[in-house]
């Protein structure tokens, strides 16, 4: 099979971990040329020069091969403010907006196989004007007009060990659950959930979970009626289509060991109800990755620690994770 080409890394907040898991991931990654895609960096090169590690700045992705046994390859865009780790400056934001953005780009290109993006934090973000909840809106925007055949995202999932757990709502609050949780929200993301096994993990037949919103799915409607009114019919309709997914099932008893055996991912209805158990089983390993675009993404599980940045102690092992994740999906979509 033809080697894949790099994967684009985006650097994040550069007054976040990010530049120091790159630089560390860079490290244990470096040597492992043609198991795993090597990536190149799109960011400021003097930020990641600080983190130990020998970095290279290259004109495109393509030289990024030949570099990375030996530096880390940087496309380099630089940040308009003094960098201070642990100190976000929304005077920044707009640079790592555009980075994630000319990933994008080198990503629908074909320059890269897939993007990798180290963590944002989203109040300077937002300060500096950023219109969207995070990574996952931002990036289905700039794909919103590139063709893609099948049911179109995004879809959050976070993903560890052998749990995939899908969310049907992000960044929301919980009292507009009730509101947000409807019948054609619940089918859209279980259709991307179940062509994402097929397209990006080589599920030829995927087994779907459906975790239910109220205490023990709702008591038959004693605690609540969306099992009864929204969530079942809607997996009845789902099986219809000839999906394989389960009635809602009681969110307590659907990730323990056995329970995650009987399924290839479960479609959960909000932020922490997914994230609690993901970040559970494995803080360390978790990988955020959006499901129903025309590109892979991934993220580390985890966001811009500002209070350990610069000071050497951040682990890149999520986003070790998340380049091997994306490494995979891109292998997987390649092999179509
Ligand atoms: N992928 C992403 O872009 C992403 C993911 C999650 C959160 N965020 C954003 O990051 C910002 C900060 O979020 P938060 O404080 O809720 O969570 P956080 O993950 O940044 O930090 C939570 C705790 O985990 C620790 N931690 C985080 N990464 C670590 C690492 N690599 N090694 C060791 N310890 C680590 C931090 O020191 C902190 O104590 C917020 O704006 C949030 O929205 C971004
Ligand atoms: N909910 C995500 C997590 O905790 O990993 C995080 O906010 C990242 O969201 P984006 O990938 O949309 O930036």
């Amino acid at each position: 099979m033809t080697p894949l080409r790099p994967l684009i890394v985006t650097m994040g907040d550069p007054a976040g971990v990010g530049p120091e898991i790159i630089a560390r991931a860079w490290s244990t990654l470096s040597d492992s040329a043609g198991s795993l895609a090597p990536f190149v960096v799109v960011g400021d090169a003097q930020v990641l020069k600080a983190h130990g590690q020998p970095v290279e700045a290259v004109l495109s992705p393509a030289d990024a091969t030949s570099v990375f046994g030996r530096a880390i390859p940087v496309l380099h865009h630089p940040a308009p403010a003094q960098v201070t780790p642990g100190m976000p400056d929304p005077a920044n934001a707009v640079a790592v907006a555009d980075w994630i953005e000319r990933g994008v780009d080198l990503v629908l290109s074909g320059e890269g196989c897939g993007l990798v993006t180290a963590p944002i934090a989203k109040a300077p973000m937002y300060a500096s004007g950023f219109r969207f909840p995070g990574h996952t809106e931002f990036i289905a925007e700039l794909t919103a007009d590139v063709p893609f055949s099948g049911t179109r995202g995004p879809v959050m999932m976070l993903t560890a060990k052998d749990l995939r757990a899908c969310l049907v709502t992000i960044h929301v609050p919980i009292d507009q659950l009730p509101e947000l949780v409807t019948g054609e929200r619940v089918a859209r993301v279980a259709r991307v959930v179940h062509e994402s096994m097929k397209r990006d993990f080589g599920i030829a037949a995927p087994r779907l979970a459906m975790a239910a919103l109220n205490p023990h799915a709702g008591e038959g409607g004693a605690i609540g009626l969306q099992e009864v009114k929204v969530l079942r019919p809607a997996a009845e309709a789902l099986r219809a289509e000839g999906l394989n997914i389960t009635d809602p099932l009681p969110a307590d008893t659907l990730f323990h060991e056995e329970a995650r055996a009987r399924y290839d991912a479960v479609v959960c209805l909000y932020h922490d109800q997914a994230l609690i158990p993901v970040k559970t089983l494995d803080f360390w390993g978790g990988v955020n990755a959006t499901l129903g675009l025309p590109i892979v993404r991934t993220s580390p599980d985890h966001g811009t620690g500002f209070d350990i940045a610069g000071k050497g102690v951040a682990r890149a092992d999520s986003f070790i994770a998340a380049v091997r994740l994306a490494s995979e999906m891109a292998s997987a979509r390649a092999a179509r």
